[in-house]
């Protein structure tokens, strides 16, 4: 008898693990590991969707509990593959999280999302009595109509191999998979030329159709091109129809998400180090082996140009590609470089396409039609088969790691895959974490250099500006003299500025000069912003807003002051210093429509602009050869936060920006403007310096017991009770102290440095280790023990090797 384990959707301690249910004989053909169905639940009539985690074979006499019936399956085809499946196992075991939250992070959300199924008839001339009937009046029908027809659903399975018919998923009742209208010919060249002769002289679009016709043997056009392009009129068209010369047809066409003209470029001369960067991982490549490497190379050394010839060398392998980059939509340019190198190939996937692209290029990918897949985060789990290289782009980047469950860290995951395919993992940086960096030097990965900038251009010249200075000098906060002297200077020569500060809206808090009091959000631990665009203070934590104060709500004190300059302030500001200025702002709140942040930075690579001012979002990727000046105005936000790796952020965004500035002949030139210009960070920034840094910090964090020298553990309980959030982290923290070796260091409990969001209260603990055999075994059943105060909304999170300790 055949059983199948299923993990159903049902998130919860008790539920997470496989049940076994029958399938049934009439189901037996049609059931595959990786499957969707839908199984009865608990002892009502509940029904719920699981994947299929193994089948396995018990004879009869074995069974001695009474076990349900699989209820049907669907889709026809399994949407997980077996590597897939394995890794949602490792994934929820490593990052404390339950196996089908895993399962649906690497699904597209249109599969679990609302939607509606159903089956289109793509062949007419099916014989099946029963087939016939079915689309008797109609090309699709309802799935779910038809779905416990289990005679039906055998031979729609059949005919999808043969593919007479297909499946879809129509979200939200929008059809999921788009199709366009196409005019085919329906008379031959010949023919054409026939009709040319007899058409009235004065119907110039009948005769302009006829020739295309006559041009293009056997033409498929898209109507829109049609009217568009060859300027042939709807009327003609409707003509044409009637006198049979053109059929028209609904074809499927992948919604293309990089509408934009990509353009097509080649593969260049590899430099010296280059090459042997290639070489080496082209080997890897050739022998299966699952080498990591890490490639360390300077801000325009040509990074990006090792991947595309690393990717070309799989390809040519016969396997496959997969390269994260950090939050693509901040990263159009190198989307374009892949796409523009590979076509047809590449798909992409991030958070910035809707839902239908989404799932159109993941079914691309899932049918092997793309070969190369391009992605953020979750493209790590994109359903490529046979991968022959995985590549990470600035593999520092904090957007690699969720911060939501599953809490998994991207590198970490494609090491998994690597191994899995027998494939090297490139890892690439200009400012590697330190994590990657220290195993480079313990030759757990392979470092790779590029030392150099492409064609040996110079780094560009760093200046720090002491802004304790410049205050007292002349009173300017935001805008030093040297800084603002050298834009004008660069301005005059037509070349263009990049501005950096790491700080959206207009001021980042209003306070009460008479009393010290300052608005906070009344649902979280946090002072309001003021944002000039809406007239309104807001939460950047829950989106709070409320009207702009005119009087101390404490004191009734009208001398209320703005402190602390955001992108909008100085826009502002930069406007009346220098009129001249034309100013493209980059922060999320200018970003937030789709496809804004690509044609910002286009209208910027055409010239429209001189200046791009934003937040840290343009700090890293980009590639504009006439930009050669680059400012900080304000250094410090990251250096102020109170987390160990502060100055590890500081110096990794501050080298990056940096890095933007002369890529190309003209020689380039930074400020950075700081009241801090003798922390190390800034100083060894100003050096470009990522080797002495990395010195210089790992001593630190050895001095002060921190990673990469200790493993860490974050425990996080949260909920709307202070008092009894409190008390839970101190009962947890009081069971892993007895539990643990006496050589954990424990930090708290304490309260989050936000220590209430949306009206949840945050504590915390932080465990540092070396090596504690039973760590997962007891935080495995702290999970289970509090399992039941979720239902009383009291919450337990586990963040292994957290990002932040805030
Ligand atoms: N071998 C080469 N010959 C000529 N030009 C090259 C070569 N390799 C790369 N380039 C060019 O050099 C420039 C910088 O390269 P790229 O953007 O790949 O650098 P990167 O190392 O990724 O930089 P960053 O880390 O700053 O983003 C690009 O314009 C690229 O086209
Ligand atoms: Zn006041
Ligand atoms: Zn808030």
């Amino acid at each position: 008898m055949k059983l199948a384990e299923v993990i159903v959707d049902v998130p919860t301690m008790q539920t997470d693990k496989p049940y076994t249910y029958l399938i049934p004989n009439d189901l037996k053909n049609q059931i595959a590991v990786g499957s969707r169905v839908a199984v009865p639940f608990g002892n009502g009539k509940r029904k719920v969707q699981g994947i299929i985690a193994n089948i396995v074979n018990k004879s009869e006499k074995d069974m001695n509990f009474e076990i349900k019936e699989i209820d049907k399956v669907m889709d026809l085809n399994a949407v997980l593959n077996n590597e897939l499946l394995e890794l949602s196992a490792w994934l929820a075991k490593s990052t404390y999280s339950f196996r089908i939250n895993c399962i649906s992070t690497m699904l597209p959300s249109a599969m679990h999302a609302k939607y509606k199924r159903v089956v289109n008839l793509l062949d007419n001339n099916i014989t099946d009595k029963d087939i016939i009937n079915l689309f008797k009046n109609t090309k699709s029908i309802d799935f779910s109509e038809i779905d416990s027809n289990k005679k039906l659903l055998n031979k729609l399975m059949k005919l999808q191999k043969e593919n007479k018919v297909s499946l879809e998923y129509l979200v939200n009742d929008k059809a999921n998979s788009k199709k366009e209208l196409f005019i085919k010919s329906n008379i031959t060249s010949a023919e054409a030329e026939q009709y040319l002769k007899k058409v009235r002289k004065n119907s110039t679009n009948q005769q302009k159709l006829l020739h295309l016709i006559l041009e293009n043997d056997a033409l498929e056009i898209k109507q829109s091109d049609l009217i568009n392009r060859y300027q042939i009129s709807n009327s003609t068209i409707a003509t044409a129809t009637n006198k049979k010369w053109i059929l028209k047809k609904q074809v499927e066409v992948y919604r293309n998400p990089y509408k934009s003209k990509v353009s097509r470029n080649y593969p260049l001369k590899l430099n010296h180090d280059q090459s042997l960067a290639v070489n080496k991982i082209a080997e890897s490549i050739n022998d299966h082996n699952k080498d990591v490497f890490l490639l360390e190379g300077v801000t325009g050394s040509g990074k990006t140009e090792v991947y595309l010839q690393t990717i070309q060398k799989a390809l040519v392998n016969g396997k496959t590609a997969l390269m994260l980059v950090p939050e693509i939509s901040l990263t159009p340019q190198i989307v374009n470089r892949v796409k523009g190198r590979f076509g047809e190939l590449v798909a992409v996937l991030h958070s910035g396409l809707s839902k239908g692209e989404r799932y159109d290029e993941w079914r691309r990918i899932n049918e092997g039609k793309a070969q190369v897949v391009v992605g953020a985060r979750s493209a790590i789990f994109a359903p490529l088969k046979n991968i022959g290289v995985i590549i990470m782009d600035e593999e520092h980047d904090p957007s690699y790691k969720q911060d939501d469950n599953p809490r998994y860290q991207t590198r970490e995951v494609a090491k998994w895959r690597g191994n899995y395919n027998n494939c090297p993992v490139v890892l690439g940086s200009a400012t590697p974490s330190l994590e990657s960096r220290a195993r480079a030097s313990k030759k757990v990965y392979q470092l790779l250099k590029l030392p150099r900038r492409i064609n040996n251009h110079k780094l560009p010249n760093v200046n720090v500006v002491d802004m304790r200075e410049e205050l007292a000098k002349n009173g300017q906060e935001d805008f030093s003299e040297p800084l603002l002297s050298a834009i004008k200077q660069r301005l005059s020569k037509n070349e263009q500025v990049v501005l950096m500060l790491n700080r959206r809206g207009f001021s980042s808090f209003v306070m009460c000069r008479d009393c010290g009091f300052v608005l906070k959000c009344p649902n979280c631990d946090i002072s309001l912003t003021l944002h000039m665009d809406t007239y309104s203070m807001k939460c950047h934590y829950c989106g709070h807003e409320e009207p702009i104060p005119k009087v101390c709500v404490n004191c009734k004190s009208r001398k209320i002051r703005y402190y602390g300059t955001g992108t909008q302030k100085a826009q502002k500001e930069l406007l009346k210093l220098i009129p001249e200025a034309k100013i493209i702002r980059m922060d999320v709140d200018t970003t937030r429509k789709k496809g804004a942040h690509e044609k910002l930075l286009n209208r910027f690579g055409n010239n429209e602009a001189n200046i791009l001012l934003g937040t840290q979002m343009i700090a890293k990727g980009l590639d504009f050869p006439n930009v050669t000046l680059v400012g900080v105005l304000n250094a410090d936000t990251s250096l102020d936060l109170p987390d160990f790796r502060s100055s590890e952020r500081t110096f990794q965004l501050l080298t990056q920006v940096s890095g933007r500035a002369g890529r190309a002949e003209k020689e380039g030139q930074v400020y950075i403007q700081t009241f801090n210009p003798d922390n190390y960070a800034i100083q060894l920034a100003k050096q470009q310096n990522y080797e002495k840094f990395y010195a210089r910090e790992m001593h630190i964090r050895h001095e002060m017991n921190y990673p990469p020298y200790y493993f860490t553990i974050k425990i996080t309980a949260n909920g709307g009770q202070e008092q009894r959030v409190a008390s839970k982290i101190f009962e947890i923290s009081k069971y892993l102290k007895a539990k643990l070796n006496n050589t954990a260091i424990f930090l708290g409990p304490s309260p989050s440095s936000i220590a209430k969001i949306k009206n949840q209260y945050y504590y915390q603990i932080i465990i540092k280790y070396k090596n504690e055999p039973k760590l997962n075994e007891c935080l495995q059943f702290i999970l289970n023990y509090y399992q039941k105060d979720a239902q009383k909304g009291l919450y337990i999170n586990i963040d292994s090797e957290p990002l932040s300790f805030m």
